[in-house]
Protein backbone atom coordinates (compact mmCIF):
# COMPACT_ATOMS: atom_id res chain seq x y z
CA UNK A 1 0.00 0.00 0.00
CA UNK A 2 1.30 3.42 -0.93
CA UNK A 3 0.46 6.09 1.71
CA UNK A 4 0.35 9.88 0.57
CA UNK A 5 -0.34 12.43 3.61
CA UNK A 6 -1.02 15.88 2.03
CA UNK A 7 -1.73 19.05 4.19
CA UNK A 8 -5.21 19.42 2.66
CA UNK A 9 -8.47 18.47 0.86
CA UNK A 10 -7.36 21.12 -2.01
CA UNK A 11 -3.79 18.81 -2.35
CA UNK A 12 -5.24 15.65 -2.05
CA UNK A 13 -7.26 16.51 -5.29
CA UNK A 14 -4.32 17.44 -6.86
CA UNK A 15 -2.83 14.27 -5.81
CA UNK A 16 -5.70 12.24 -6.73
CA UNK A 17 -6.31 13.61 -10.30
CA UNK A 18 -2.61 12.77 -11.36
CA UNK A 19 -3.54 9.07 -9.91
CA UNK A 20 -6.26 8.86 -11.96
CA UNK A 21 -4.73 11.15 -15.29
CA UNK A 22 -2.27 8.72 -15.51
CA UNK A 23 -3.88 6.05 -15.75
CA UNK A 24 -6.28 7.98 -18.36
CA UNK A 25 -2.91 9.14 -20.34
CA UNK A 26 -1.44 5.80 -20.44
CA UNK A 27 -4.41 3.70 -21.40
CA UNK A 28 -6.83 5.92 -23.61
CA UNK A 29 -9.36 2.95 -23.35
CA UNK A 30 -9.28 2.24 -19.84
CA UNK A 31 -12.45 1.26 -17.95
CA UNK A 32 -12.38 4.00 -14.62
CA UNK A 33 -14.39 3.07 -11.50
CA UNK A 34 -15.99 5.96 -10.25
CA UNK A 35 -17.30 7.07 -6.88
CA UNK A 36 -19.74 9.39 -5.25
CA UNK A 37 -19.52 11.71 -2.17
CA UNK A 38 -18.36 14.73 -1.46
CA UNK A 39 -14.70 13.66 -1.62
CA UNK A 40 -13.67 13.33 -5.22
CA UNK A 41 -16.00 16.62 -6.41
CA UNK A 42 -12.75 18.73 -6.77
CA UNK A 43 -10.81 16.00 -7.97
CA UNK A 44 -13.12 15.85 -11.14
CA UNK A 45 -12.66 19.42 -11.04
CA UNK A 46 -9.33 19.40 -11.56
CA UNK A 47 -10.04 16.42 -14.66
CA UNK A 48 -12.44 18.84 -16.19
CA UNK A 49 -9.79 21.40 -16.20
CA UNK A 50 -7.38 19.12 -17.72
CA UNK A 51 -9.24 18.11 -20.34
CA UNK A 52 -10.24 21.42 -21.51
CA UNK A 53 -6.57 22.92 -21.63
CA UNK A 54 -4.81 20.04 -22.47
CA UNK A 55 -6.88 18.12 -24.46
CA UNK A 56 -7.00 14.72 -22.16
CA UNK A 57 -10.12 12.86 -24.32
CA UNK A 58 -11.97 9.95 -22.62
CA UNK A 59 -14.19 9.32 -26.04
CA UNK A 60 -13.01 5.75 -25.43
CA UNK A 61 -13.17 5.53 -21.70
CA UNK A 62 -15.70 3.26 -20.05
CA UNK A 63 -16.72 4.48 -16.77
CA UNK A 64 -18.39 2.21 -14.17
CA UNK A 65 -19.68 3.28 -10.97
CA UNK A 66 -19.26 1.76 -7.67
CA UNK A 67 -23.40 2.37 -6.20
CA UNK A 68 -26.45 4.02 -6.63
CA UNK A 69 -29.49 4.65 -4.47
CA UNK A 70 -32.21 1.67 -4.24
CA UNK A 71 -35.20 3.65 -5.40
CA UNK A 72 -34.15 6.51 -7.14
CA UNK A 73 -34.26 7.24 -11.10
CA UNK A 74 -31.31 8.18 -12.75
CA UNK A 75 -32.94 11.64 -13.47
CA UNK A 76 -33.61 12.54 -9.88
CA UNK A 77 -31.50 15.31 -8.92
CA UNK A 78 -29.80 13.01 -5.75
CA UNK A 79 -29.37 10.01 -7.54
CA UNK A 80 -25.54 9.19 -8.14
CA UNK A 81 -26.22 8.74 -11.67
CA UNK A 82 -27.54 12.66 -11.93
CA UNK A 83 -23.96 13.43 -9.47
CA UNK A 84 -22.01 12.15 -12.04
CA UNK A 85 -23.36 14.05 -15.18
CA UNK A 86 -23.02 17.09 -13.25
CA UNK A 87 -19.88 16.61 -11.70
CA UNK A 88 -18.04 14.99 -14.52
CA UNK A 89 -19.89 13.58 -17.63
CA UNK A 90 -20.92 16.91 -18.29
CA UNK A 91 -17.43 18.39 -18.50
CA UNK A 92 -15.45 15.89 -20.62
CA UNK A 93 -15.87 14.28 -23.92
CA UNK A 94 -17.26 10.60 -22.44
CA UNK A 95 -19.37 8.79 -24.49
CA UNK A 96 -23.44 8.43 -22.51
CA UNK A 97 -23.20 5.03 -23.96
CA UNK A 98 -20.11 4.39 -22.19
CA UNK A 99 -21.48 5.45 -18.88
CA UNK A 100 -22.56 2.63 -16.26
CA UNK A 101 -24.05 3.25 -13.12
CA UNK A 102 -26.42 0.39 -11.23
CA UNK A 103 -29.80 0.63 -11.67
CA UNK A 104 -31.51 1.72 -8.76
CA UNK A 105 -34.94 1.38 -10.43
CA UNK A 106 -35.28 -1.61 -11.73
CA UNK A 107 -35.70 -5.57 -10.69
CA UNK A 108 -33.21 -6.07 -7.60
CA UNK A 109 -31.86 -9.27 -8.91
CA UNK A 110 -31.50 -8.32 -12.63
CA UNK A 111 -29.46 -5.13 -11.80
CA UNK A 112 -27.19 -6.95 -9.83
CA UNK A 113 -26.63 -9.98 -11.93
CA UNK A 114 -26.58 -7.29 -15.00
CA UNK A 115 -23.62 -5.34 -13.38
CA UNK A 116 -21.83 -8.55 -12.86
CA UNK A 117 -21.36 -9.49 -15.52
CA UNK A 118 -20.60 -6.06 -16.47
CA UNK A 119 -17.87 -5.94 -14.59
CA UNK A 120 -16.65 -9.27 -15.50
CA UNK A 121 -16.68 -8.06 -19.42
CA UNK A 122 -14.80 -5.03 -18.29
CA UNK A 123 -11.88 -5.17 -16.29
CA UNK A 124 -11.37 -2.18 -14.07
CA UNK A 125 -7.81 -0.35 -14.28
CA UNK A 126 -8.69 1.88 -11.67
CA UNK A 127 -11.34 1.97 -8.75
CA UNK A 128 -11.52 5.37 -6.98
CA UNK A 129 -12.91 5.00 -3.77
CA UNK A 130 -13.88 7.39 -0.59
CA UNK A 131 -14.21 5.74 2.72
CA UNK A 132 -17.53 6.46 4.88
CA UNK A 133 -16.90 7.58 8.40
CA UNK A 134 -17.88 3.62 9.60
CA UNK A 135 -15.46 2.40 7.14
CA UNK A 136 -17.54 1.33 4.62
CA UNK A 137 -16.22 1.23 0.53
CA UNK A 138 -18.84 1.63 -2.00
CA UNK A 139 -21.67 0.99 0.17
CA UNK A 140 -20.16 -2.33 1.93
CA UNK A 141 -21.43 -1.14 5.25
CA UNK A 142 -19.97 -3.30 8.41
CA UNK A 143 -20.58 -6.80 8.21
CA UNK A 144 -20.69 -7.07 4.12
CA UNK A 145 -18.67 -10.18 2.96
CA UNK A 146 -15.19 -9.73 1.36
CA UNK A 147 -16.59 -12.26 -1.00
CA UNK A 148 -19.84 -10.34 -2.06
CA UNK A 149 -20.20 -8.79 -5.46
CA UNK A 150 -23.04 -6.64 -6.73
CA UNK A 151 -25.92 -6.65 -3.96
CA UNK A 152 -28.75 -4.34 -2.51
CA UNK A 153 -27.54 -3.21 1.51
CA UNK A 154 -29.74 -1.55 4.04
CA UNK A 155 -27.73 1.37 4.85
CA UNK A 156 -26.64 2.13 8.27
CA UNK A 157 -28.29 4.99 10.45
CA UNK A 158 -24.81 6.68 10.21
CA UNK A 159 -24.36 6.45 7.04
CA UNK A 160 -28.04 7.82 6.65
CA UNK A 161 -26.97 11.03 8.63
CA UNK A 162 -23.70 11.46 7.03
CA UNK A 163 -25.53 11.81 3.14
CA UNK A 164 -28.39 13.27 4.60
CA UNK A 165 -25.79 16.49 6.30
CA UNK A 166 -23.60 16.57 2.92
CA UNK A 167 -26.26 16.22 -0.06
CA UNK A 168 -30.07 16.02 1.46
CA UNK A 169 -29.95 19.58 3.75
CA UNK A 170 -30.36 17.78 6.64
CA UNK A 171 -33.24 15.69 5.95
CA UNK A 172 -32.31 12.19 7.13
CA UNK A 173 -35.88 10.88 6.11
CA UNK A 174 -35.17 11.99 2.12
CA UNK A 175 -32.38 9.56 1.93
CA UNK A 176 -33.38 6.19 0.63
CA UNK A 177 -32.93 3.25 2.82
CA UNK A 178 -31.49 1.02 0.44
CA UNK A 179 -28.59 0.95 -1.89
CA UNK A 180 -27.03 -1.41 -5.20
CA UNK A 181 -23.43 -1.51 -4.58
CA UNK A 182 -20.61 -3.38 -6.09
CA UNK A 183 -19.41 -5.87 -3.81
CA UNK A 184 -16.11 -5.90 -1.82
CA UNK A 185 -15.22 -8.95 -4.64
CA UNK A 186 -15.67 -6.84 -7.50
CA UNK A 187 -13.61 -3.85 -5.71
CA UNK A 188 -10.64 -5.95 -4.75
CA UNK A 189 -10.47 -7.14 -8.73
CA UNK A 190 -9.56 -3.62 -10.13
CA UNK A 191 -5.84 -3.35 -11.06
CA UNK A 192 -5.35 -0.98 -9.01
CA UNK A 193 -7.17 1.23 -6.11
CA UNK A 194 -7.36 4.70 -5.21
CA UNK A 195 -8.27 5.53 -2.00
CA UNK A 196 -8.89 9.52 -0.98
CA UNK A 197 -10.03 10.70 2.08
CA UNK A 198 -10.16 13.79 4.16
CA UNK A 199 -11.67 15.09 7.59
CA UNK A 200 -11.54 13.91 11.30
CA UNK A 201 -14.22 11.50 10.87
CA UNK A 202 -12.28 9.49 8.48
CA UNK A 203 -9.19 9.11 10.95
CA UNK A 204 -10.64 6.07 12.51
CA UNK A 205 -11.29 4.15 9.66
CA UNK A 206 -8.14 4.92 7.71
CA UNK A 207 -6.13 3.76 10.97
CA UNK A 208 -7.95 0.09 10.84
CA UNK A 209 -6.97 0.42 6.81
CA UNK A 210 -3.49 1.15 7.04
CA UNK A 211 -1.95 0.07 10.56
CA UNK A 212 -5.13 -2.33 11.87
CA UNK A 213 -6.13 -5.82 11.60
CA UNK A 214 -8.18 -7.13 8.59
CA UNK A 215 -12.30 -7.39 9.73
CA UNK A 216 -15.32 -7.16 8.19
CA UNK A 217 -16.43 -4.37 10.67
CA UNK A 218 -14.36 -2.14 8.51
CA UNK A 219 -14.73 -3.12 4.96
CA UNK A 220 -11.76 -0.52 3.27
CA UNK A 221 -9.52 -3.36 5.79
CA UNK A 222 -9.93 -5.62 2.82
CA UNK A 223 -7.60 -3.67 0.51
CA UNK A 224 -4.88 -4.55 2.57
CA UNK A 225 -4.85 -7.39 0.57
CA UNK A 226 -4.61 -5.66 -2.62
CA UNK A 227 -1.29 -5.19 -4.27
CA UNK A 228 -1.84 -1.57 -5.76
CA UNK A 229 -3.34 0.64 -3.74
CA UNK A 230 -2.53 4.27 -2.85
CA UNK A 231 -4.30 6.13 -0.33
CA UNK A 232 -4.18 9.64 -0.47
CA UNK A 233 -5.13 11.52 2.81
CA UNK A 234 -5.16 14.83 4.49
CA UNK A 235 -3.37 15.62 7.71
CA UNK A 236 -6.69 15.16 9.69
CA UNK A 237 -7.44 12.23 8.19
CA UNK A 238 -4.02 10.57 8.86
CA UNK A 239 -4.08 12.18 13.01
CA UNK A 240 -4.67 8.88 14.55
CA UNK A 241 -1.88 6.98 12.57
CA UNK A 242 1.15 6.39 14.74
CA UNK A 243 3.74 4.27 12.77
N1 LIG B 1 -21.52 5.55 -1.20
C1 LIG B 1 -20.72 6.67 -0.91
C2 LIG B 1 -19.29 6.24 -0.77
O1 LIG B 1 -18.81 5.72 -1.99
C3 LIG B 1 -18.43 7.39 -0.28
O2 LIG B 1 -17.09 7.00 -0.19
C4 LIG B 1 -18.92 7.84 1.06
C5 LIG B 1 -18.08 8.96 1.68
O3 LIG B 1 -18.54 10.19 1.28
P1 LIG B 1 -17.80 11.56 1.48
O4 LIG B 1 -16.73 11.61 0.45
O5 LIG B 1 -18.87 12.58 1.23
O6 LIG B 1 -17.29 11.58 2.87
O7 LIG B 1 -20.24 8.31 0.86
C6 LIG B 1 -21.20 7.43 0.31
O8 LIG B 1 -21.63 6.60 1.32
Amino acid sequence: MKLIIVENYEEASVEASKVMLEVVKNNPAANLGLATGSTPIRMYELMIEDHKENGTSYKDIKSFNLDEYFGLEASHPQSYHYFMNKHLFSGIDIKLENVHVPNGAGEIQESCDDYNKLLAENPIDIQLLGIGSNGHIGFNEPGTSFDSVTHMIELKESTRQDNARLFFDGKIDDVPTHAITMGISNIMQAKKVLLVACGENKAEPIKVLVEGQKTTDVPASALQDHSDVVVIVDKAAASLLTK
